[in-house]
Protein backbone atom coordinates (compact mmCIF):
# COMPACT_ATOMS: atom_id res chain seq x y z
CA UNK A 1 0.00 0.00 0.00
CA UNK A 2 1.44 3.37 -0.78
CA UNK A 3 2.30 6.17 1.78
CA UNK A 4 0.24 8.75 0.28
CA UNK A 5 -2.60 8.23 -2.54
CA UNK A 6 -4.19 10.97 -4.79
CA UNK A 7 -7.20 10.00 -7.25
CA UNK A 8 -9.32 12.59 -9.23
CA UNK A 9 -7.37 15.38 -6.95
CA UNK A 10 -8.63 19.16 -8.49
CA UNK A 11 -8.66 22.30 -7.38
CA UNK A 12 -10.47 25.02 -9.10
CA UNK A 13 -10.69 28.75 -7.89
CA UNK A 14 -13.29 31.35 -8.34
CA UNK A 15 -11.83 33.86 -10.59
CA UNK A 16 -9.78 37.33 -9.47
CA UNK A 17 -13.29 39.06 -11.05
CA UNK A 18 -15.30 36.61 -8.84
CA UNK A 19 -16.95 39.75 -6.69
CA UNK A 20 -17.18 41.62 -10.15
CA UNK A 21 -18.78 38.71 -11.59
CA UNK A 22 -20.98 38.01 -8.78
CA UNK A 23 -22.55 41.82 -8.98
CA UNK A 24 -22.77 42.01 -13.21
CA UNK A 25 -24.39 38.91 -13.29
CA UNK A 26 -21.80 37.24 -15.26
CA UNK A 27 -21.17 33.58 -15.35
CA UNK A 28 -17.98 32.75 -12.44
CA UNK A 29 -15.10 32.44 -14.05
CA UNK A 30 -13.04 29.75 -13.26
CA UNK A 31 -8.89 29.16 -12.51
CA UNK A 32 -8.68 25.39 -13.16
CA UNK A 33 -5.41 25.14 -10.97
CA UNK A 34 -5.53 21.69 -10.17
CA UNK A 35 -7.03 19.00 -12.71
CA UNK A 36 -7.72 15.59 -12.22
CA UNK A 37 -4.40 14.21 -10.58
CA UNK A 38 -3.16 10.98 -10.08
CA UNK A 39 -0.17 9.84 -8.22
CA UNK A 40 1.06 8.02 -5.24
CA UNK A 41 4.08 8.01 -3.10
CA UNK A 42 5.96 4.95 -1.39
CA UNK A 43 6.86 5.20 2.20
CA UNK A 44 10.13 6.67 2.18
CA UNK A 45 10.42 7.36 -1.37
CA UNK A 46 10.78 11.10 -2.77
CA UNK A 47 8.74 12.11 -5.55
CA UNK A 48 9.88 15.40 -7.54
CA UNK A 49 6.68 17.75 -9.15
CA UNK A 50 8.46 19.98 -11.80
CA UNK A 51 6.92 22.49 -14.10
CA UNK A 52 7.04 26.37 -14.77
CA UNK A 53 5.79 28.94 -12.79
CA UNK A 54 2.00 29.30 -12.07
CA UNK A 55 1.52 25.93 -14.00
CA UNK A 56 -0.35 24.57 -10.30
CA UNK A 57 2.56 22.57 -8.24
CA UNK A 58 1.70 24.48 -4.59
CA UNK A 59 -2.09 24.55 -5.25
CA UNK A 60 -0.96 20.07 -5.84
CA UNK A 61 1.02 20.29 -2.50
CA UNK A 62 -1.53 22.42 -0.55
CA UNK A 63 -4.54 20.63 -1.73
CA UNK A 64 -3.24 17.29 -0.85
CA UNK A 65 -2.66 18.38 2.84
CA UNK A 66 -5.78 20.15 2.46
CA UNK A 67 -4.37 23.62 3.17
CA UNK A 68 -6.28 24.39 0.07
CA UNK A 69 -9.52 22.43 0.31
CA UNK A 70 -9.85 20.41 -3.31
CA UNK A 71 -12.40 20.98 -5.38
CA UNK A 72 -12.94 17.16 -6.18
CA UNK A 73 -11.02 13.65 -5.78
CA UNK A 74 -9.60 11.79 -2.89
CA UNK A 75 -6.48 11.91 -0.55
CA UNK A 76 -5.79 8.71 0.74
CA UNK A 77 -2.65 8.68 3.74
CA UNK A 78 -1.64 5.62 5.39
CA UNK A 79 -4.72 3.83 4.53
CA UNK A 80 -6.96 6.75 5.92
CA UNK A 81 -8.81 8.97 3.77
CA UNK A 82 -7.43 12.45 4.46
CA UNK A 83 -10.45 14.07 2.51
CA UNK A 84 -12.90 12.52 4.59
CA UNK A 85 -12.21 13.61 7.47
CA UNK A 86 -13.87 15.70 10.45
CA UNK A 87 -12.30 18.84 11.71
CA UNK A 88 -10.78 16.82 14.53
CA UNK A 89 -9.36 13.89 12.93
CA UNK A 90 -7.74 16.59 10.23
CA UNK A 91 -6.22 18.56 13.06
CA UNK A 92 -4.55 14.97 14.30
CA UNK A 93 -3.70 14.35 10.81
CA UNK A 94 -1.75 17.44 10.32
CA UNK A 95 0.82 16.24 12.84
CA UNK A 96 1.77 13.63 10.14
CA UNK A 97 2.02 15.68 7.43
CA UNK A 98 3.70 18.94 7.32
CA UNK A 99 4.78 21.44 4.63
CA UNK A 100 7.78 23.21 4.38
CA UNK A 101 7.61 26.82 2.23
CA UNK A 102 9.43 28.63 -0.23
CA UNK A 103 10.00 31.64 0.93
CA UNK A 104 10.71 31.63 4.67
CA UNK A 105 10.68 34.62 5.65
CA UNK A 106 6.91 34.81 4.73
CA UNK A 107 5.91 31.95 6.30
CA UNK A 108 7.24 33.18 9.84
CA UNK A 109 5.67 35.15 12.24
CA UNK A 110 8.31 38.44 12.47
CA UNK A 111 6.68 39.12 15.83
CA UNK A 112 7.40 35.69 17.42
CA UNK A 113 11.07 33.88 18.04
CA UNK A 114 12.40 31.21 17.19
CA UNK A 115 11.17 29.28 20.10
CA UNK A 116 7.75 30.35 19.84
CA UNK A 117 7.60 29.76 15.92
CA UNK A 118 9.20 26.46 16.28
CA UNK A 119 7.46 25.43 19.76
CA UNK A 120 3.70 26.21 18.29
CA UNK A 121 3.19 22.89 16.41
CA UNK A 122 3.64 21.16 20.08
CA UNK A 123 0.88 23.26 22.03
CA UNK A 124 -1.48 22.72 18.90
CA UNK A 125 -1.16 19.35 19.26
CA UNK A 126 -0.42 18.70 23.12
CA UNK A 127 2.87 17.39 22.69
CA UNK A 128 4.83 18.52 25.08
CA UNK A 129 3.91 18.37 28.76
CA UNK A 130 5.29 21.15 30.34
CA UNK A 131 6.54 24.60 29.08
CA UNK A 132 10.34 22.97 29.89
CA UNK A 133 9.57 19.49 27.77
CA UNK A 134 8.33 22.08 25.01
CA UNK A 135 11.95 24.01 25.38
CA UNK A 136 14.24 20.61 25.56
CA UNK A 137 12.09 19.22 21.82
CA UNK A 138 12.47 22.62 20.49
CA UNK A 139 16.46 22.86 21.10
CA UNK A 140 16.95 19.49 20.02
CA UNK A 141 15.19 19.90 16.79
CA UNK A 142 16.87 22.78 16.07
CA UNK A 143 20.21 21.93 16.61
CA UNK A 144 19.96 19.42 14.61
CA UNK A 145 18.62 21.71 11.43
CA UNK A 146 22.15 23.77 12.30
CA UNK A 147 21.09 26.75 14.70
CA UNK A 148 22.51 27.40 17.78
CA UNK A 149 20.89 27.34 21.46
CA UNK A 150 21.84 31.02 21.53
CA UNK A 151 19.73 31.63 18.81
CA UNK A 152 16.23 30.57 19.95
CA UNK A 153 15.19 33.81 21.59
CA UNK A 154 15.44 35.50 18.43
CA UNK A 155 13.41 36.74 15.86
CA UNK A 156 12.94 35.64 12.18
CA UNK A 157 14.54 39.23 10.63
CA UNK A 158 18.16 38.30 13.00
CA UNK A 159 18.64 35.51 10.28
CA UNK A 160 19.71 34.94 6.79
CA UNK A 161 17.85 33.14 4.36
CA UNK A 162 19.09 29.92 4.98
CA UNK A 163 19.03 30.38 8.60
CA UNK A 164 15.26 30.89 7.85
CA UNK A 165 14.60 28.06 5.86
CA UNK A 166 16.44 25.84 8.64
CA UNK A 167 13.60 27.76 11.23
CA UNK A 168 11.29 26.25 8.84
CA UNK A 169 12.38 22.85 8.70
CA UNK A 170 12.12 22.68 12.20
CA UNK A 171 8.95 24.26 12.75
CA UNK A 172 8.01 21.18 10.18
CA UNK A 173 9.51 18.66 11.97
CA UNK A 174 9.25 19.35 15.73
CA UNK A 175 5.96 17.01 15.77
CA UNK A 176 7.43 13.84 14.02
CA UNK A 177 5.31 13.82 10.76
CA UNK A 178 5.99 11.41 8.54
CA UNK A 179 5.22 12.53 4.99
CA UNK A 180 6.60 16.47 3.92
CA UNK A 181 5.77 18.71 1.12
CA UNK A 182 8.70 20.70 0.39
CA UNK A 183 7.33 23.30 -1.63
CA UNK A 184 10.43 24.81 -3.49
CA UNK A 185 12.40 24.77 -0.08
CA UNK A 186 15.54 26.03 -1.75
CA UNK A 187 14.40 28.22 -4.51
CA UNK A 188 14.68 31.52 -3.19
CA UNK A 189 17.82 30.64 -1.03
CA UNK A 190 21.43 31.53 -2.97
CA UNK A 191 23.06 28.82 -4.90
CA UNK A 192 26.02 27.81 -2.15
CA UNK A 193 22.99 28.11 0.44
CA UNK A 194 20.90 25.62 -1.40
CA UNK A 195 23.27 22.66 -1.36
CA UNK A 196 23.89 22.84 2.24
CA UNK A 197 19.48 22.68 2.53
CA UNK A 198 19.16 19.96 0.46
CA UNK A 199 21.47 18.19 1.77
CA UNK A 200 20.26 18.87 5.03
CA UNK A 201 16.66 17.82 3.86
CA UNK A 202 18.22 14.46 2.74
CA UNK A 203 20.12 13.44 6.10
CA UNK A 204 16.95 14.32 8.32
CA UNK A 205 15.21 12.13 5.90
CA UNK A 206 16.98 9.22 6.03
CA UNK A 207 17.58 9.56 9.92
CA UNK A 208 13.56 10.57 10.54
CA UNK A 209 12.81 7.81 8.01
CA UNK A 210 10.43 10.73 6.51
CA UNK A 211 8.37 10.57 2.41
CA UNK A 212 8.90 14.01 0.49
CA UNK A 213 6.80 15.29 -2.06
CA UNK A 214 9.60 17.35 -3.40
CA UNK A 215 8.59 20.90 -5.37
CA UNK A 216 10.67 22.32 -8.08
CA UNK A 217 10.86 24.54 -11.03
CA UNK A 218 14.80 23.37 -11.18
CA UNK A 219 15.33 20.25 -13.07
CA UNK A 220 18.96 19.30 -11.93
CA UNK A 221 17.61 19.69 -8.36
CA UNK A 222 15.11 16.98 -9.03
CA UNK A 223 17.43 15.05 -11.26
CA UNK A 224 19.91 15.04 -7.77
CA UNK A 225 17.59 14.05 -4.99
CA UNK A 226 14.19 12.59 -6.13
CA UNK A 227 13.41 9.28 -6.58
CA UNK A 228 10.64 9.63 -9.32
CA UNK A 229 9.11 12.55 -10.89
CA UNK A 230 6.14 13.81 -12.36
CA UNK A 231 6.06 16.74 -14.79
CA UNK A 232 2.93 19.24 -14.54
CA UNK A 233 1.89 21.36 -16.98
CA UNK A 234 -1.00 23.67 -16.52
CA UNK A 235 -2.50 21.78 -13.91
CA UNK A 236 -1.99 18.26 -15.32
CA UNK A 237 0.74 15.63 -14.82
CA UNK A 238 1.79 14.67 -18.14
CA UNK A 239 4.45 12.47 -17.45
CA UNK A 240 5.52 10.41 -14.45
CA UNK A 241 8.09 8.00 -13.65
CA UNK A 242 11.35 6.96 -12.10
CA UNK A 243 13.85 10.15 -12.17
CA UNK A 244 16.91 8.47 -14.43
CA UNK A 245 14.30 6.83 -16.64
CA UNK A 246 12.37 10.28 -17.37
CA UNK A 247 15.64 12.26 -17.28
CA UNK A 248 17.11 10.02 -19.56
CA UNK A 249 14.11 8.57 -21.70
CA UNK A 250 11.99 12.48 -21.76
CA UNK A 251 8.71 10.91 -23.62
CA UNK A 252 6.21 13.91 -23.65
CA UNK A 253 7.79 16.83 -25.43
CA UNK A 254 7.20 19.16 -22.35
CA UNK A 255 9.61 17.39 -20.57
CA UNK A 256 11.90 17.06 -23.74
CA UNK A 257 11.86 21.12 -23.78
CA UNK A 258 12.40 21.03 -19.94
CA UNK A 259 15.37 18.69 -20.21
CA UNK A 260 16.57 21.23 -23.25
CA UNK A 261 17.62 23.77 -21.35
CA UNK A 262 19.77 22.24 -18.79
CA UNK A 263 23.43 22.29 -19.74
CA UNK A 264 25.30 19.51 -20.43
CA UNK A 265 28.83 19.38 -19.01
CA UNK A 266 30.06 16.02 -20.08
CA UNK A 267 28.21 15.99 -23.08
CA UNK A 268 30.53 15.87 -26.40
CA UNK A 269 27.75 16.66 -28.53
CA UNK A 270 25.07 19.32 -26.76
CA UNK A 271 21.70 19.65 -27.07
CA UNK A 272 19.59 21.29 -29.51
CA UNK A 273 17.58 24.36 -27.47
CA UNK A 274 14.21 24.15 -27.95
CA UNK A 275 12.45 27.02 -27.61
CA UNK A 276 8.45 26.98 -26.14
CA UNK A 277 6.68 29.93 -28.17
CA UNK A 278 4.56 31.73 -26.05
CA UNK A 279 3.35 31.85 -22.03
CA UNK A 280 1.91 29.58 -20.01
CA UNK A 281 -1.29 29.82 -21.10
CA UNK A 282 -3.97 30.71 -18.22
CA UNK A 283 -5.95 28.12 -16.32
CA UNK A 284 -8.56 30.42 -16.69
CA UNK A 285 -9.21 29.48 -19.87
CA UNK A 286 -7.18 26.41 -20.77
CA UNK A 287 -6.95 24.89 -24.40
CA UNK A 288 -8.97 22.20 -25.74
CA UNK A 289 -7.76 19.30 -26.66
CA UNK A 290 -3.88 18.55 -25.51
CA UNK A 291 -3.39 21.70 -22.91
CA UNK A 292 0.27 22.18 -24.53
CA UNK A 293 -0.89 21.80 -27.79
CA UNK A 294 -0.31 25.70 -28.30
CA UNK A 295 3.11 25.48 -27.34
CA UNK A 296 4.07 21.90 -28.86
CA UNK A 297 6.61 21.88 -31.67
CA UNK A 298 5.18 18.80 -32.77
CA UNK A 299 1.27 19.48 -32.60
CA UNK A 300 -1.14 18.49 -35.53
CA UNK A 301 -5.05 19.45 -35.74
CA UNK A 302 -5.73 16.39 -33.76
CA UNK A 303 -3.94 17.87 -30.75
CA UNK A 304 -6.49 21.08 -30.29
CA UNK A 305 -9.27 18.64 -29.86
CA UNK A 306 -8.34 15.04 -28.74
CA UNK A 307 -7.47 14.88 -24.82
CA UNK A 308 -4.30 12.44 -24.81
CA UNK A 309 -4.65 9.55 -22.54
CA UNK A 310 -2.07 8.60 -19.54
CA UNK A 311 -0.09 5.57 -21.32
CA UNK A 312 2.23 3.09 -19.64
CA UNK A 313 5.54 3.89 -21.65
CA UNK A 314 8.07 2.17 -19.83
CA UNK A 315 8.52 0.14 -16.36
CA UNK A 316 6.59 2.77 -13.74
CA UNK A 317 7.14 5.26 -16.69
CA UNK A 318 3.65 7.36 -18.33
CA UNK A 319 3.08 9.78 -20.31
CA UNK A 320 0.11 11.91 -21.89
CA UNK A 321 0.85 12.51 -25.80
CA UNK A 322 -1.22 11.87 -28.66
CA UNK A 323 2.05 11.44 -30.72
CA UNK A 324 3.93 8.78 -28.24
CA UNK A 325 3.66 5.89 -30.53
CA UNK A 326 5.71 7.87 -33.51
CA UNK A 327 8.89 8.14 -30.75
CA UNK A 328 9.47 11.58 -31.57
CA UNK A 329 12.16 13.73 -30.15
CA UNK A 330 13.07 17.50 -29.91
CA UNK A 331 15.97 16.40 -28.37
CA UNK A 332 18.24 15.56 -31.12
CA UNK A 333 22.14 15.86 -30.29
CA UNK A 334 23.56 18.69 -32.48
CA UNK A 335 27.39 18.44 -33.07
CA UNK A 336 29.58 20.72 -30.89
N1 LIG B 1 -6.03 31.71 -4.22
C1 LIG B 1 -6.06 31.72 -5.56
N2 LIG B 1 -7.09 32.28 -6.24
C2 LIG B 1 -7.13 32.27 -7.59
N3 LIG B 1 -6.18 31.75 -8.37
C3 LIG B 1 -5.13 31.17 -7.76
C4 LIG B 1 -5.00 31.12 -6.33
N4 LIG B 1 -3.83 30.49 -6.02
C5 LIG B 1 -3.26 30.16 -7.20
N5 LIG B 1 -4.03 30.56 -8.24
C6 LIG B 1 -3.74 30.36 -9.69
O1 LIG B 1 -3.60 28.97 -9.90
C7 LIG B 1 -2.57 28.72 -10.84
C8 LIG B 1 -1.53 27.78 -10.25
O2 LIG B 1 -0.81 28.46 -9.21
P1 LIG B 1 0.32 27.76 -8.31
O3 LIG B 1 0.82 28.77 -7.33
O4 LIG B 1 -0.22 26.49 -7.77
O5 LIG B 1 1.42 27.43 -9.40
P2 LIG B 1 2.95 27.02 -9.16
O6 LIG B 1 3.27 26.06 -10.24
O7 LIG B 1 3.16 26.57 -7.77
O8 LIG B 1 3.68 28.39 -9.42
P3 LIG B 1 4.92 29.04 -8.61
O9 LIG B 1 6.08 28.16 -8.89
O10 LIG B 1 5.03 30.41 -9.26
O11 LIG B 1 4.50 29.08 -7.17
C9 LIG B 1 -2.01 30.08 -11.23
O12 LIG B 1 -2.62 30.49 -12.44
C10 LIG B 1 -2.42 30.98 -10.10
O13 LIG B 1 -2.59 32.31 -10.53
Amino acid sequence: MSLLKVEGLSKHYEGRDGIFDRITGREKTVVRAVNDIDLTVEKGEILGLIGESGCGKSTLGRAILRLHEPTKGRVTFDGAEVTALDPAQMKAMRRRMQIIFQDPYASLNPRRTVAEIVGLPLRLHGLAKTDAEAREKVAAICARVGLKPGQLDRYPHQFSGGQRQRIGIARALVSHPEFIVCDEPVSALDVSIQAQIIALLLELKREMGLTYLFISHDISVIGYLADRVAVMYLGEIVEMGPVEEVLANPRHPYTQSLMSAVPEVDHAGRRKRVRLTGDLPSPLRPPSGCKFHTRCPLATDACGKIVPKTETVGPGHTAACLRLAENLSLLEEVPA
